[in-house]
């Protein structure tokens, strides 16, 4: 069979060229396994959304308490230092003001000073039927405008569950993309906006992302949000 999961050689262009990159595996089997394991634990969880109570799907996550699991936290920070520069050259290319910090640590203290202090890394579940909404993860006014998705299962544990990002454009039909995840790979997306080069210059594609409904079997991702929440 064909493998469609691999890195892109080059993860800036990539997101530029089509708002997402798969920046190679950052988890192994066993520590995929190990994080997944965790999900029926509520000591490292601050949250526990129920997807079809808010219309958000079917399916339900949890969000990370502080602190978080140390590879929560490690991944958090060196994935942050990965894209910090698509996404200052991204605020560039749309007028956005002050470039964001080199660190993590350095971000979040921003977002501490804007009120937005609840951690948003979260870990979601899915069995047959369920599926995730398309949406976008803003928790406030400051964003970071990348983020990352992990798929904790193997491949083969579910039917369905497609990762989908769509895009829309200004004054056009919206178009979708089906995005394969493989198992412990960083997959980095466009949070909302993102600037598009067209033949007149830069515009300015809206993105969102959501799950197709599983068929069959379990799903678990992990979710990497870097600003943190109102
Ligand atoms: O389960 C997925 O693949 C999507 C997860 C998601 O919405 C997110 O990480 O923000
Ligand atoms: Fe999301």
């Amino acid at each position: 069979m064909l493998d469609l999961a691999h890195p892109d050689s080059d993860p800036a262009e990539a997101l530029d060229a089509h708002g997402h990159a798969d920046l190679g595996p950052v988890l192994d089997p066993a520590a995929c396994a190990a994080l997944a394991a965790l999900y029926p634990e509520p000591a490292p969880f601050r949250s526990h959304v129920v997807m079809r109570r808010h219309g958000f799907g079917e399916g339900e996550y949890k969000y990370f308490a502080d602190p978080l699991p140390e590879a929560v936290a490690a991944l958090r920070a060196s994935l942050y230092a990965r894209l910090v520069p698509a996404a200052n050259a991204w605020a560039e290319r749309m007028g956005r003001g002050r470039p964001y910090p080199a660190t993590h640590a350095a971000f979040r203290a921003l977002c501490a000073a804007a009120g937005q202090t609840k951690p948003t890394p979260l870990m979601l579940r899915y069995g047959p039927g369920d599926f995730n909404c398309l949406h976008q993860d803003l928790y406030g006014d400051l964003a970071f405008p990348i983020q990352v998705v992990i798929l904790l299962s193997p491949p083969e544990a579910f039917e369905g569950g497609e990762f989908v990002l769509t895009e829309q454009r200004p004054r056009m039909q919206s178009r979708a993309e089906v995005v394969p995840l493989a198992q412990g790979h960083a997959v980095a997306f466009a949070v909302s906006d993102r600037p598009r080069q067209g033949t007149r210059g830069t515009y300015r594609v809206k993105q969102r992302h959501g799950v197709s409904r599983l068929r069959a079997g379990e799903r678990a991702t992990l979710g990497i949000i870097f600003h943190d929440a109102a």
